[in-house]
């Protein structure tokens, strides 16, 4: 056990999934995974462990937000062993080119500032996924004819955002989506020396206003979970 995740040791896979929400790790660990059981509660974030393809895989939440997914990726690295994280999340689209349910593929993540800002003070990091996955990652996503786009994103500190100036600049720099984990966890596996990628799906496009509902964010995102397992076991 660690300090917010319940499970024992050994419960936890070398390969974890992670998306914000603790239902879509449900969903997924349900839906996807054989034998899966049921290996946290505490606080609600649930986190489950079963195989895929005959591979253990965990799938566990991380709650919104950069400080939450660094309580439980800190633990999940340092507690319990995990070696490969995916995040697997939804995003806002900010190009019009990237069309509502079409998944990217965060290369970097831009951000104003994460948990590990004290660390860097004046150095702009530049967090990066882990090569190997997002090459199978795209590969996954070629060979299954999921629309996808790779390139970078923006990690936002608040959901509601009153910098519309600083989207207009990303906008204007290519940046794909926004979320708000991304950026955290690829610098976190940089300074533990694991993998990370995240894998997202458009759930809300910022110059068309479309939006899905809650239920189709918990329950709906397939693609981006088969395309994550196929990333982290790329010859199951
Ligand atoms: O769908 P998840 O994985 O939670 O990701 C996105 O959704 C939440 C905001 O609604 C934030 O956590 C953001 O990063
Ligand atoms: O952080 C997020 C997630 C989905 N959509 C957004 O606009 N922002």
């Amino acid at each position: 056990m660690s300090i917010h995740i319940g499970a024992e040791p050994g419960q936890i896979s070398e390969t974890v999934l992670m998306p914000g929400d603790p239902l879509r790790a449900e969903w997924a660990a349900q839906t996807f995974l054989d034998d899966a059981t049921c290996v946290n509660r505490v606080r609600g974030m649930l986190g489950y462990t079963g195989t895929w393809r005959g591979q253990r895989v965990t799938i566990h939440g991380s709650g919104m937000g950069m400080p939450s997914l660094s309580i439980y990726a800190n633990e999940l690295i340092r507690d319990f062993g995990a070696r490969t994280l995916i995040r697997i999340g939804s995003c806002g689209a900010m190009q019009e080119r990237v069309a509502m349910r079409d998944l990217i593929l965060a290369m970097t993540a831009t951000t104003l500032s994460t948990p590990s800002r004290g660390i860097f003070r004046e150095l702009n990091f530049a967090p990066c996924a882990d090569f190997g996955l997002l090459r199978a990652a795209v590969a996954a996503a070629e060979a299954k004819g999921v629309p996808f786009h790779a390139g970078g994103i923006y990690s936002s500190d608040v959901f509601y955002d009153e910098r519309p100036d600083l989207n207009d600049q990303m906008v204007r720099h290519g940046i794909l989506g926004v979320e708000m984990e991304a950026a955290e966890l690829y610098t976190l596996a940089a300074r533990h020396g694991v993998r990370a990628l995240a894998v997202l799906t458009v759930s809300d496009h910022l110059l068309t206003h479309e939006a899905l509902p809650a239920q189709e964010r918990e329950q709906s995102f397939g693609d981006m979970v088969e395309i994550a397992l196929h990333a982290a076991f790329p010859d199951a």
